[in-house]
């Protein structure tokens, strides 16, 4: 990994449909940026790497690999980090549990999932894999803010070519449904950091008989923090759950859960395990006793419990009773019968919540069957944007593609800010008690009493990060003129901590009047507003709803956030790309195993790569990656002009394809170029291969289609079958070498 580290890019290797795209595309970056000697790494952040690395002792020198996150952890604290990151799969336990079968099955001497530890061994185990689970990654490597918005030639192509958009009627009842009160909204409190108050701080919990349990100690606060503590009543979510049931067969909808099980991966199994209980409620009322001996754990969904009663005939037919007697439910997979409540990672609310709303407020029912839908989301901190959205496009219809503006974020993300970075500080309460923050000079910051099971938690952003954003919403806004909204709720403990920090720092700045503050409701009907009137607006917002509406708005306005522009400016200096603003799509993956065509759009890389190569022409001084970047951002262009992004079924041009022509316009650019002799003579040639293969290896890659192709593996494919796989076209192999 060290040599790795010292290439002048890193391109992250990662998991299922991306890391595909990459068998493909990456011989094609070596290929064009070795002509300016540039060096291309690539660190393994891999659900199935991470596990190797995590796991040393039991494995062969030849499984074993170096620990390439941690190592990519510190150098994006350095201002050399050139880094391109693809979107890595944040495991739920039964993927976690998946991967490590495999790579069992693959010879990896690799200690199972302990479910339920007991052992000291075991417990340490456990906390290992803790530290994979859900999203691992991104909170690492995101030293820095995120700005994050759609390219102007990618606006312009969507509006050029709209994607299908379902109607909304005035009469759908598809509607947001959350908890009325006592959730993380509700009992939120929230306090700046003192120059006495900072130092290393303790999360107690007080038991009734006064007993203090520590649990967790030594957690620094820096001043000027902002930290909060909040909880959900677990009483409370369960009556609200219940309710929502009842009131989805009232209504004669679908019931649909929406959370982040993956970022939010101790709270959020947690509720997700709550819905699985409130929907089989009388199973676990009759079988506690048999479902907790067979090792049932709800948190780990409905898929995995089915799997341990199966073989119990009375559980089963108890199950069928109450699916009988309830609500239609929202599915993942109609034709697998993979249900909203199957796996916690199946649905997260910043892909599934768009999808719904683009889809007219519709999901699929077990039969298949289109339908409105009730959307869960028991907090209320974010689900009105959700809300909001569903009332507006009520009221207005569908937003119109071809004339609509754009939404671009600004994030506070850096050091693992806010909810997303609150895992090792969420508890849910053992006991009835109290569960106190105690800071280093002694005093109680915030203190709530608790009952058990309640889930209590604290989320920090600190000081510079907070700065910084405010900063970098400052230069989006210079730089565009657009309108630019802090999605802030001052009726919201936290929020008005921040919106301390923003109005001076907008004051003292004098742009005090180019800038609104809104809560999420209100700012997400200003938005909608404005883009439907054709205007563009910047959200500028915390980390979550940096997450949530990326994805929202670029479903809604370009179809997919696969073609974000996704820019981390590192706090320290450096530059990471992210390549779109989604995930790694699983279901593509599947479709390419099926037959052998993949739908993944490479355009986040495409963008991401530009940027990459013109980062690193201003940091390192290198012209020639300047003009590799300009001709990368010519190629992307001509992708778009020419509609060359892959489509969706069999038969037609996939990825593969558009890596063909990604190539050929890069290798036109350079060619076409005078600002760097060199490399047009030595692209000139590879230019004109290309344009003279193009019916052999257009045919080529047509022929690869249709028959199932063999990765052998899922976590971890067969690297020399993904490149048989991905490369099917000698014609192409022999250009790019
Ligand atoms: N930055 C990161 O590392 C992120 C990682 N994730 C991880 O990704 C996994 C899946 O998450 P999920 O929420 O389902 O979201 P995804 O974004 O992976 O999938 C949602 C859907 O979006 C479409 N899509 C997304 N990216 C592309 C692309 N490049 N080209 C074409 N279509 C695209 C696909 O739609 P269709 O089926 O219609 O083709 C896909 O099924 C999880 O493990 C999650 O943790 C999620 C978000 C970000
Ligand atoms: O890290 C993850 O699990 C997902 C990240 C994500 O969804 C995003 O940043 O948009
Ligand atoms: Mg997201």
């Amino acid at each position: 990994m060290a040599d790795q580290l010292n290439a002048d890019i890193l391109y992250t290797i990662v998991d299922e449909a991306p890391e595909l795209a990459s068998a493909s595309f990456l011989p094609i970056i070596r290929k064009f940026v070795s002509a300016a000697d540039i060096t291309v790494g690539t660190p393994d952040i891999s659900l199935a790497g991470r596990i190797i690395a995590t796991f040393p002792e039991n494995l062969t020198d030849e499984q074993r690999q170096s620990d390439d996150l941690a190592a990519l952890g510190e150098l994006v604290k350095t201002p050399g980090a050139n880094v391109i990151k693809l979107p890595n799969i944040s495991a739920s336990v039964p993927q976690l549990v998946a991967a490590v079968t495999e790579l069992q099955e693959k010879g990896y001497n690799i200690p199972s999932y302990p479910e339920e530890p007991s052992t000291d061994e075991e417990k340490a185990i456990r906390a290992r894999f803790d530290a994979i689970k859900g999203s691992a990654v991104n909170p690492v490597l995101r030293e820095g803010n995120s700005d994050r918005r759609a390219a102007k030639a990618v606006k312009n192509y969507a509006q050029n070519n709209p994607h299908s958009m379902g109607a909304w009627e005035s009469t759908s009842k598809t509607k947001v449904s959350s908890m009325p009160g006592n959730d993380f909204y509700a009992n939120e409190v929230s306090a700046t950091i003192s120059a006495d108050q900072a130092g290393d701080a303790k999360i107690e919990f007080v038991a009734k008989d006064g007993s203090v349990t520590v649990l967790k100690d030594g957690w620094p606060l820096e001043e000027g923090t902002v930290a909060d503590a909040t909880f959900m009543s677990a009483k409370a979510l369960g009556a609200f759950l219940a309710g929502a049931i009842e009131d989805t067969k009232a209504d004669g909808t679908m019931f649909s859960l929406h959370m982040k099980a993956t970022m939010m991966k101790v709270s959020d199994p947690i509720i997700f395990g709550h819905a699985v209980k409130a929907w089989l409620a009388p199973v676990f009322e009759k079988f506690g006793v048999e479902l907790d001996a067979l090792g049932v754990n709800p948190n780990s969904g409905m898929g995995d419990l089915l799997d341990r009663v199966a073989d119990n005939a009375d559980i089963m037919a108890a199950i069928e009773a109450v699916t009988a007697d309830r609500p239609a439910m929202y599915m993942v997979d109609s034709d697998k019968g993979i249900t909203n409540l199957h796996v916690p990672s199946d649905v997260i609310i910043d892909a599934s919540m768009p999808a719904v709303i683009r889809a007219g407020g519709k999901g699929w029912d077990a039969a298949g069957n289109k339908g409105d839908t009730n959307c869960v989301i028991p907090d209320r901190c974010y689900a009105t944007i959700y809300d909001e959205s569903i009332n507006f496009f009520k009221a207005n219809g569908a937003l119109d593609v071809t004339t609509a503006g754009s939404v671009a974020n600004v994030g506070l993300m850096a050091q693992k800010a806010e909810e997303y970075g609150s895992h090792p500080t969420t508890f849910e309460a053992p006991a009835d008690g109290t569960i106190r923050i105690v800071t280093a000079n002694g005093e109680t910051l915030h203190s709530h009493d608790v009952e058990t099971g309640d889930i209590w938690r604290s989320c920090t952003a600190k000081k510079a990060p907070i700065e910084n954003w405010i900063e970098l919403a400052m230069d989006r806004q210079r730089l565009t003129g657009s309108e630019a909204i802090f999605w802030l709720d001052a009726n919201r403990a936290h929020d008005a901590q921040l919106i301390a920090y923003v109005k001076p720092a907008l004051e003292a700045a004098g742009v005090a009047d180019k800038f609104q503050i809104m809560a999420p409701r209100e700012a997400t009907a200003q938005s909608l507003k404005t883009i439907t009137a054709g205007n563009d607006s910047i959200a500028i917002t915390g980390n979550v709803l940096r997450d949530y509406l990326t994805d929202l708005f670029p479903i809604l306005e370009l179809g997919t956030s696969a073609k974000m522009l996704s820019i981390v400016k590192l706090m320290k200096g450096g530059g990471l790309f992210e390549t779109g603003a989604g995930g790694s799509a699983p279901k593509h993956v599947q479709q390419l195993v099926e037959e052998n065509h993949l739908r993944w759009d490479s355009m986040g890389e495409f963008c991401a790569l530009g940027e990459s190569l013109n980062f690193l022409a201003d940091s390192k001084g290198n012209a020639k990656a300047g003009v590799l970047g300009v001709a990368a951002e010519a190629a992307t262009q001509g992708i778009l002009d020419d509609n060359r992004s892959p489509s969706r079924k069999v038969g037609q041009p996939d990825n593969r394809d558009s890596h063909y022509w990604f190539a050929r316009y890069w290798a036109e650019a350079l060619a076409a170029q005078s600002d760097d002799a060199d490399l047009a003579a030595e692209f000139a040639p590879v230019a004109k291969a290309l344009a003279d293969g193009e019916e052999a290896i257009l045919a080529e890659l047509a022929a690869a289609q249709g028959p199932a192709a063999d990765i052998a593996g899922y976590y971890r494919p067969s690297v020399e079958l993904k490149a048989k796989v991905m490369r099917p076209s000698a014609t192409l192999n022999a250009i790019i070498g």
